[in-house]
């Protein structure tokens, strides 16, 4: 119960004024604050100026009625303030019509006293209460206490309806956290909990008081700008200030426990005016694409909404759907591509490499289908699907020393990919000892400790590796000599113009030589023509991989294929 309660009664009758104030004195005495209207106009207008905590009104006031009243404070001012209505003659159809307008209490005047006004009174604040608080769960997120979803789409709808009044343009930024899936993953919910709290403490920090921040769930959060410029560009300046602050507001480590923790964010933002024929529904649509859009920038970034922008999310998220089914449906194959000795043109291995069989749209290259399936994780179930292809096929390739399977960054580093590769051995019954796993640069650098252990799991098992793309990326000297890796492969653009290039003739030349020093075997892919050949001959590379020598071809013809060379 409130301490001192403020209550304002709304009667004309002077004389039940009287003995209404006399109840309040006998039950509060001097704890409690009051206020007298006599009619419903001036009621509402002290009802807007004044925070009460209960409402006293008569039932019969001049031209209007006590339940015009309660209307008025339930539906047009949308006040959570307890109205009990009090009536001359106790009448069940009164009582119940107060009720359905959102009367909390209903007493007759003959039968009040002290005792049960104050009761009623207690019961009704601490009614609405109970009422505020299941409202404020329904509309705010337990962790932050920030309002969650369904008031933002409550608050973008008034903001809409209010821009029939004027042109001012409002602003929303789509808020996704870099990085927080890892940390929540890794060190554990409660530290996830807390960094959500910190994030919420700085979104306050870096926004102005009339701004609304919002939490949609997870890591994701909502900053509304309302009704900043009649003038778009204004407005998309202040947008900009504000994703700035909030980006380098986040980006300060944010210590928990001892641990400092890196994160950052992916901002996108959308405009809305009174033009517009947006919908509170369509505006976060926007801000959510412009979201993804910043994220595929390269994170901790910004990104304004483009129309544009839709037709491409449409067609990813189509792609997505697609690769989905295909997964589940299994309408992948593998090709093989031969490796052979520069100075021999034996086969040395081969590697494999998929293609998505569309059921309408026929061989689909991975270039198309790859960057998708690991932005949308379906890597990992696309990738257990290769390496157990492989390893069916590997039966029929005996005599081909080495089959190479690539490996995604994404892939490596899942916490159980090693067992995962185990289990496939075990179920297809093969042995790692004539299989490679390729990885790029990229894939060793986005953890190097990880890594480094998980290559030597491997290593121990049987397996040998590969690095793919050589050149491309920043791979170190240091890491080089770190990571046990067997083969070294040139990449494909490095070759392609050896001839022309002499700048990229110069790079090859020196990977072939650092390769050698580190006792790595080299491979040059994208061999076209016989020059190229020769120039990996000439610079003392081991082996060659390109159309020149063979297109990926399918197992049966790659078997073909090596039995003609072995006769030859
Ligand atoms: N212009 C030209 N191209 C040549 C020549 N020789 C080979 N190629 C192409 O170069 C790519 C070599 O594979 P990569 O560098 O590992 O590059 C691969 C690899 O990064 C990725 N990929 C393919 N299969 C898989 C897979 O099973 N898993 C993963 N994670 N990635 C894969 O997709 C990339 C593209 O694969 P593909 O389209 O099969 O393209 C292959 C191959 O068909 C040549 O002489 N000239």
């Amino acid at each position: 119960m409130v301490a001192y309660p403020k209550i304002l009664l709304v009667e004309d009758d002077e004389d039940d004024v009287f003995m209404t104030k006399g109840y309040l004195d006998d039950s509060f005495g001097k704890s409690y604050f009051f206020e007298h209207a006599s009619n419903v106009p001036d009621a509402l207008n002290r009802a807007n100026e004044c925070a009460y905590d209960v409402f006293l009104v008569d039932y019969r006031l001049g031209a209007d009625n006590g339940i015009d009243f309660v209307r008025s404070i339930n539906q047009d001012l949308k006040l959570m303030v307890p109205v009990i209505l009090l009536t001359g003659q106790n009448d069940r159809e009164i009582d119940i019509r107060a009720m359905e307008a959102g009367a909390t209490d209903y007493l007759v005047k003959q039968n009040i006293d002290a005792h049960s006004l104050e009761r009623a009174i207690r019961y009704s604040i601490k009614q609405k209460q109970s009422e505020e608080h299941i409202q404020f769960l329904a509309y705010h997120d337990a962790l932050t206490s920030l309002p969650n979803r369904a008031l933002l789409l409550d608050r973008l709808k008034s903001t809409l309806a209010r821009f029939t009044r004027n042109q001012h343009h409002s602003a929303l930024l789509f808020l996704d956290l870099d990085n927080f899936k890892t940390i929540n993953d890794s060190l554990g919910h409660s530290v996830g909990d807390s960094l959500l709290i910190e994030v919420t403490r700085r979104l306050n920090g870096a926004t102005r008081e009339e701004d609304s921040i919002f939490r949609l769930g997870g890591d994701e959060f909502i900053i509304l700008l309302p009704e900043i410029s009649e003038i778009s560009e204004e407005t998309a300046i202040r947008a900009q200030r504000v994703a700035e602050r909030i980006m380098k507001s986040i980006n300060h480590p944010i210590i928990v426990g001892k641990e400092p923790l890196h994160i950052g964010t992916s901002i996108g933002i959308t405009l809305f005016a009174g033009s517009d024929t947006a919908t509170p529904d369509t505006i976060l649509k926007h801000a959510d694409t412009a979201m993804y859009e910043a994220k595929a920038a390269g994170k901790n970034t910004a990104r304004f909404f483009q129309h544009e922008m839709e037709s491409t999310v449409k067609s990813k998220l189509a792609l997505e759907n697609e690769l989905r089914k295909a997964i589940s449906e299994n309408q992948f194959e593998l090709l093989y591509q031969p490796q052979v000795c520069v100075n021999t043109g034996k086969m040395i291995g081969a590697e494999a490499l998929v293609r998505w069989i569309h059921p309408e749209n026929g061989m689909i290259s991975p270039v198309l289908f790859i960057p998708s399936a690991e932005q949308s994780g379906l890597i990992h179930s696309l990738g257990e699907i290769v390496f157990r292809t492989a390893c069916k096929e590997l039966p029929n390739f005996k005599d081909i020393p080495r089959i190479s399977v690539n490996i995604s960054a994404k892939q490596f580093h899942a916490p159980d990919f090693v067992k995962k590769i185990e289990c496939i051995l075990n179920e297809c019954d093969a042995s790692p000892e004539n299989l490679e796993l390729e990885l790029t640069e990229s894939a060793m650098l986005a953890d190097i400790e990880d890594t480094a252990v998980k290559m030597k799991k491997f290593r121990d098992m049987g397996f040998t590796f590969a690095l793919d793309d050589f050149g491309t990326g920043y791979s170190s000297l240091t890491y080089l000599k770190k990571l046990p890796f067997d083969v070294l492969k040139i990449d494909r653009s490095f070759i392609t113009d050896i001839i022309e290039s002499p700048e990229h003739a110069g790079i090859a030349t020196a990977v072939i030589a650092l390769g050698k020093a580190l006792n790595l075997s080299i491979v040059g892919e994208g061999v076209e023509t016989a020059d190229h050949l020769q120039f990996l001959k000439n610079e003392g590379a081991n082996s060659a991989q390109g159309y020149y020598i063979s297109r990926p071809i399918s197992a049966t013809d790659l078997i073909a294929w090596h039995n003609q060379r072995v006769a030859c």
